[in-house]
C-alpha cells in the first residue's frame, strides 16, 4: 500500500476536506472543512453530538471516515505507520485504565516507547518528573493510578498525552473535573507548550471561556459542518454589530440593544445627565455568539445570512 504524503511545507500540520461520517443511516459529519498551522491552538466547538470527537478520532486514526480527506503531519491517518503515532499526543475523554502503576513509574515506561523516536530538534520523552510537575501530580508521583481523584487522574490524561513531547496534541475535553487552579495551571501548559515547542494543538471543550483563553482560532460544529471559523474577536464583531446598553434613571432600570453603544450614551447622557446610573455596555461574548449560531442552525438548519460569512474554511 502506497502511504498518502503531502509535503509538510506545502500543507498545513493538520488538513480536513470534505471530510463525512455516516453511522448506520445517520450523517453526524457532511462536509467538514478545516485547516490548522503549526503551532496553532484551535478549539473546535460544538453542541453535544456534533461530531467532535468523531473528527478527533479520524485525526488519531481511530475511525475511519465514510468520505473526504484527512491529513495529519502530511499523512493520512488511515495509511499511517508507528513513526507517525509517536509525533501525536492524544488525550481522550476516556483513558483505559491502569490502576495499580504508580504515577511516576507508568509515565516512565510509557515515555520509553517514544525513545527510539527522538531527533536533533524535538527531544522524545519528556523528563517524567519535570511532567508531573508542570500537571501538578507532585504530591501523588508514588501512588496508585486507582487512589487519584477524578481531576487528578484527568491531569495524569494530560501528562500521558504530553509525554512523548508531540508535535501535533489531541484534546478531547481536557479540563472536565478540573478545580480552578488545576484549570488554570492546565492553561499555563498548554499555552508553553504552543509557544516555546511550537506544538500544534486541537482540542475540544463545553467551556467557552476556555476556549476563548486557551485559542488562536475556534470553529465551530453543527448540523455535520463547520458554521464558524475565527478568533473569538472575530466571530464576536460578526455576531455583535450590537452592544448591550444597561442604566437606571431615577431608580428605574433600562436595557438595550444598540447598534453604537458610544452614540446611545453620550445622548443618553445629554438627554438625562446627571440621573444616569448604573451605567454598563456589554458587548456580544462568546457565549451569545455560540448559543446564536447553534440556535439558527437547530432552527432553520441554516445560518442567517450576517452569520453565514464565517462558513468553512476562511484562511
Ligand atoms: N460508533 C458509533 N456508532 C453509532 N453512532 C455513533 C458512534 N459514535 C458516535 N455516534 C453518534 O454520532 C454522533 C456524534 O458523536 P460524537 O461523540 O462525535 O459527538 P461530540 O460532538 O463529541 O459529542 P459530546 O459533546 O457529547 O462529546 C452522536 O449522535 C453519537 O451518538
Amino acid at each position: 500500500m502506497t502511504t498518502k504524503v503531502r509535503s509538510e511545507k506545502e500543507a498545513h500540520v493538520i488538513e480536513v476536506r470534505q471530510l463525512k461520517m455516516r453511522y448506520g443511516t445517520v450523517d453526524v459529519l457532511k462536509d467538514v472543512n478545516f485547516s490548522v498551522r503549526r503551532g496553532e491552538v484551535l478549539a473546535l466547538l460544538g453542541p453535544n453530538g456534533a461530531g467532535k470527537t468523531t473528527t478527533i478520532e479520524i485525526l488519531e486514526g481511530f475511525r475511519i471516515s465514510s468520505g473526504g480527506e484527512a491529513f495529519v503531519l502530511g499523512i493520512s491517518p488511515k495509511e499511517a505507520d508507528e513513526s507517525w503515532r509517536a509525533q501525536l499526543g492524544i488525550v481522550m475523554q476516556s483513558w483505559r485504565d491502569h490502576p495499580k502503576w504508580k504515577v511516576h513509574e507508568l509515565l516512565d515506561h510509557l515515555g520509553r516507547y517514544y525513545e527510539p523516536y527522538s531527533t536533533a530538534t524535538r527531544f522524545r520523552p519528556m523528563d517524567a518528573g519535570e511532567l508531573i510537575e508542570k500537571v501538578g501530580l507532585q504530591e501523588q508521583a508514588n501512588q496508585k493510578i486507582s487512589s487519584l481523584s477524578g481531576g487528578q487522574r484527568r491531569r495524569l490524561d494530560v501528562a500521558i498525552g504530553l509525554i512523548g513531547n508531540p508535535e501535533v496534541l489531541f484534546l478531547d475535553e481536557p479540563t472536565t473535573g478540573f478545580d480552578p487552579q488545576a484549570r488554570r495551571d492546565f492553561h499555563e501548559v498548554i499555552r508553553r507548550l504552543s509557544k516555546l515547542e511550537d506544538t500544534t494543538i486541537l482540542l475540544t471543550t463545553h467551556d467557552l471561556h476556555e476556549a476563548e483563553k486557551l485559542s488562536d482560532r475556534i470553529l465551530i460544529l453543527a448540523d455535520g459542518r463547520i458554521v464558524a471559523n475565527g478568533s473569538a474577536e472575530q466571530l464576536a464583531e460578526q455576531v455583535a454589530g450590537t452592544s448591550e446598553v444597561r442604566w437606571m434613571v431615577n431608580n428605574e432600570r433600562f436595557q438595550r440593544e444598540v447598534p453604537d453603544a458610544p452614540l446611545f450614551v453620550q445622548q443618553l447622557f445629554e438627554e438625562h445627565g446627571a440621573a444616569v446610573t448604573d451605567l454598563e455596555v456589554r458587548k456580544a461574548s462568546l457565549e451569545d455568539v455560540y448559543i446564536k449560531m447553534v440556535q439558527q442552525i437547530k432552527n432553520n438548519g441554516r445560518l442567517d445570512n450576517k452569520l453565514a460569512n464565517f462558513e468553512g474554511e476562511t484562511e
